[in-house]
C-alpha cells in the first residue's frame, strides 16, 4: 500500500467508469450484461452462462431480475488504456424499483435500453426518470435490432419525443448476436463521466446492500464517494453508530475478489466480522474511526410497503426460526418489513410488508428455500386509513383488525396513479377493465400514431390483486403498467368475516368495496368448498358481515379415504407426487376443528371474473 501514490490513485480514478442498465422488463438488460462479461473475458467462455448475474435460483428459474448485482470488468479501449468499469445490473419489474434506485445512487452513467420491436414502455419511463433524478449521465441503447419487427428510427423517435433524449447518436444493439457491443464498450468510456470523489477526504461510502454469510458475517455492498478503506481499519456505521474492524475488501468480478483497498469511486464489498445484523443499514455511511467523516451521506428514502400478509409457521415450533428468517432477509431486502401478530386460527406469526405480490411471493420463497421454513401466508391486503366515531385514526393492515361498523366514521383506501401504455386497439378493453376495476380515468396521450399512454386513478387494492395479470391478457401482452401512489379517497368498504363451522377464522377475513360483497362472498365460499378437504364430519362454509350471513355452502363429509392411493406405476412420478403430498401436509393448518390447506387463505383473491376467464367467456 505505502508505494501507491496519491497521483497513481488519482490516474486509477480517472479510468473509473459506475453505470447501471436500466430498462422495461425483457428488453434484454441481462442479456446486455452477460454480454458485457463475455467480450471484456471477464468470465472465460467455458464458464459463460445465460443471465450470469442473476445469481438466485429464483432469478433463473423465471428468468427475471430480483437483486441488483455490482460487477467489475476490465476494458482495454481503443485508445491504448485499461478501463474499470462497475456494472450494476438491476431489476425491471415495477415492485423491484427500490433495487434500480438503490443502484442508481451508486453509479454515474445508465445505459438505458429499449427494446427495437417494443419501443418505449411503462417502466422504460420509470426507470430512467428515477436516472435522471439521480443527474446520471444517459445513454440510449437500442436493443434486438435483430427482430424483423424492429424499427429502431421509430423507437429513437420515442425516445426524443416521450422522454425528453437526445436519442440521434443511440447505440444500436442486438444482444442476442453481439452487435454493437464494441462500439456500446467505447461509449461507456466515452459518454459516462469518472467518478470526482476526493481521495484525501474521510472515508465515506454509501451501503447499498448486504448479505448474510455464515462464516464471514455481513458482507456489505458499497460504494465509496471519498476516501479510502482497506483491511486492519477501524470503521465506524454512522446511523448505527457501531464499529468494527476490516477484515476485508474486494470487488465481484463476477465472484469475490479480495482487494488492498477499495478508494473513492469503487463500488465493492467489506467484512469485518459483523455478526449482529441489527447494526448494518442500506442507506448508512461508513466512514474511519481515527478519522471521521463530519456528516453522513444522504441515505435512501425509507420504503412503504404497498401490501401486507400474515406469514405464520406451520409447525408453531418454528416461530423463533422464522423471526431470524426474517431479520436475515431483511438485511438483503431493505422494503422488507414486518411485526409480530397473532391469529386465533393460526398461532403466533408475523404480519410482513411487501413492495407488490411478485415481491411477495419472492420473499416466501426465499423463506422457504433458504431457510427451509415450512409456511402459511394469508392473503395479502393493502393499509387501509380509518376514523373512528371518537375522530382516532388508524391504520388497518389486518382486516381482521378492522373495528365494527357502528364505530367507524370513514374507512379510506389508498389509490394510484396508473400509466398504461397500449397499442390503439386495445384502448377500449384497457378503459373497460379499469372501469370494471373502480377506476377513474384521467386522460389520455398520444406516444405516436398507434400508442398511447391511458392514465387512469385506480384503488391499489384492485391494481396488486390481479389487474396487471388482466391487462395483459386483454391487451395479448401489449400494454405495460407503472404507477406511483396518490394518496387515500373515501370508500364504502365493509369487512367479510368467513365461518368454518360456525366459528369464524379472523386469518381468513378480508376487506370488499361494498358493491362487490355478495358475489365475492358467493365466490369464495364454494372456492373454500373446493379447497378443504372432507372430513368426517359436514362443515359448513359461510360468509357473513358482521351478523349477516351472505353466502353459505356445506363441506360434505368424506365416505372413504381417497388421499393413500396414488394412481401410478412410475416409481419417479410417485415420489415425485408422495413429495408433494408431504409438502402440502406441511402447509395445512388445524383451524379448530377443521384442516385447512394453504391454498384456502388464497381464496380471498378470486374473484367472480378470475372464474369466467378460466372458463374462456
Ligand atoms: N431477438 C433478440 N432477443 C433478445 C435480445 N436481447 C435479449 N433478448 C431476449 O429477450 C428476453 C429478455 O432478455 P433479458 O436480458 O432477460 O431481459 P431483462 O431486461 O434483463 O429482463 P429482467 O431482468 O427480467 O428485467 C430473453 O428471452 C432474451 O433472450 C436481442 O438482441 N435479440
Amino acid at each position: 500500500m505505502a508505494e501507491i501514490t496519491l497521483a497513481a490513485l488519482q490516474e486509477r480514478q480517472k479510468h473509473i467508469r459506475n453505470f447501471s442498465i436500466v430498462a422495461h422488463i425483457d428488453h434484454g438488460k441481462s442479456t446486455i450484461a452477460d454480454r458485457i462479461l463475455e467480450q471484456t473475458q471477464t468470465v472465460a467462455e467455458r464458464d459463460m452462462q445465460n443471465q450470469l448475474l442473476d445469481t438466485m435460483d429464483l432469478e433463473r428459474e423465471r428468468g427475471i431480475t430480483i437483486k441488483l448485482n455490482a460487477v467489475e470488468v476490465h476494458y482495454k479501449a481503443n485508445d491504448g488504456e485499461t478501463y474499470i468499469f462497475h456494472l450494476i445490473d438491476t431489476p425491471g419489474h415495477v415492485d423491484f424499483s427500490y433495487e434500480v434506485s438503490r443502484s442508481l445512487a451508486a453509479a454515474e452513467g445508465a445505459i438505458l435500453v429499449v427494446d427495437a420491436a417494443q419501443g418505449v414502455e411503462a417502466q422504460t419511463l420509470a426507470n430512467v426518470y428515477l436516472a435522471i433524478d439521480n443527474d446520471l449521465e444517459i445513454l440510449p441503447v437500442i436493443n434486438k435490432i435483430d427482430l424483423p419487427a424492429a424499427d429502431p428510427d421509430k423507437v429513437k423517435g420515442e425516445i426524443e419525443d416521450v422522454i425528453g433524449l437526445d436519442a440521434s447518436d443511440a447505440v444500436l444493439v442486438s444482444a442476442k448476436q453481439g452487435i454493437g457491443i464494441p462500439e456500446l464498450l467505447e461509449r461507456i468510456v466515452s459518454d459516462f463521466p469518472a467518478p470526482d470523489g476526493d481521495l484525501e477526504a474521510p472515508l465515506r461510502a454509501l451501503i447499498f446492500d448486504s448479505q448474510y454469510d455464515a462464516y464471514r458475517g455481513v458482507v456489505v455492498n458499497l460504494r465509496v464517494r471519498e476516501g479510502i478503506v482497506k483491511p486492519g481499519d477501524r470503521v465506524k456505521m454512522m446511523n448505527t453508530g457501531a464499529e468494527y474492524e476490516v477484515t476485508e475488501v474486494g470487488v465481484m468480478s463476477p465472484d469475490a475478489q479480495k482487494r488492498d483497498y477499495l478508494m473513492a469511486g469503487d463500488v465493492g464489498y467489506l467484512t469485518a466480522s459483523i455478526k449482529d445484523i441489527q447494526t448494518t443499514h442500506s442507506g448508512d455511511t461508513v466512514t474511519l474511526v481515527d478519522n471521521p467523516a463530519d456528516e453522513p451521506l444522504p441515505g435512501y428514502q425509507p420504503m412503504t410497503p404497498m401490501v401486507y400478509s400474515g406469514l405464520y409457521p406451520s409447525d408453531n415450533a418454528k416461530y423463533g426460526d422464522l423471526r431470524e428468517a426474517l431479520e436475515k432477509l431483511q438485511l438483503n431486502d431493505a422494503a422488507l418489513t414486518f411485526e409480530p401478530e397473532t391469529s386465533q386460527a393460526l398461532g403466533f406469526g408475523y404480519r410482513v410488508g411487501f413492495l407488490g405480490l411478485l415481491h411477495m411471493d419472492v420473499i416466501q420463497e426465499r423463506l422457504e428455500r433458504e431457510f427451509d421454513l415450512d409456511l402459511v401466508t394469508t392473503a395479502p391486503s393493502v393499509t387501509y386509513r380509518v376514523t373512528t366515531v371518537d375522530g382516532e385514526v388508524l391504520m388497518i393492515e389486518n382486516p381482521s383488525e378492522l373495528p365494527e361498523s357502528q364505530q367507524i366514521k370513514l374507512i379510506e383506501e389508498p389509490f394510484i396513479h396508473g400509466n398504461i401504455m397500449v397499442p390503439n386497439e386495445y384502448v377500449g378493453a384497457v378503459m373497460e377493465l379499469a372501469q370494471r376495476k373502480r377506476g377513474e380515468f384521467d386522460t389520455m396521450e398520444y406516444l405516436d400514431e398507434n400508442r398511447v399512454n391511458v392514465k387512469y386513478y385506480l384503488p391499489l387494492s384492485e391494481i396488486i390483486f390481479n389487474f396487471f395479470d388482466k391487462l395483459k391478457s386483454s391487451t395479448r401482452g401489449y400494454a405495460s403498467l407503472d404507477y406511483e401512489i396518490d394518496g387515500y379517497r373515501p370508500a364504502n368498504l365493509v369487512k367479510i368475516d368467513i365461518l368454518l363451522n360456525s366459528e369464524k377464522v379472523d386469518a381468513l377475513s378480508f376487506i370488499v368495496h361494498r358493491d362487490f360483497a355478495a358475489e365475492r362472498g358467493r365466490v369464495i365460499t364454494s372456492k373454500l368448498k373446493e379447497i378443504i378437504p372432507r372430513q368426517n364430519f359436514e362443515i359448513p362454509v359461510q360468509a357473513a358481515i358482521g351478523n349477516k350471513i351472505l353466502a353459505r355452502t356445506n363441506i360434505k363429509a368424506y365416505r372413504k379415504d381417497v388421499t393413500s392411493k396414488i394412481h401410478t406405476g412410475d416409481p419417479d412420478r410417485r415420489a415425485k407426487l408422495l413429495d408433494k403430498q408431504k409438502r402440502g401436509k406441511a402447509r395445512m393448518k388445524a383451524v379448530g376443528t377443521v384442516t385447512v390447506p394453504q391454498e384456502a387463505f388464497m381464496a380471498v383473491l378470486q374473484t367472480d371474473d378470475d372464474e369466467k376467464y378460466a372458463r374462456g367467456n
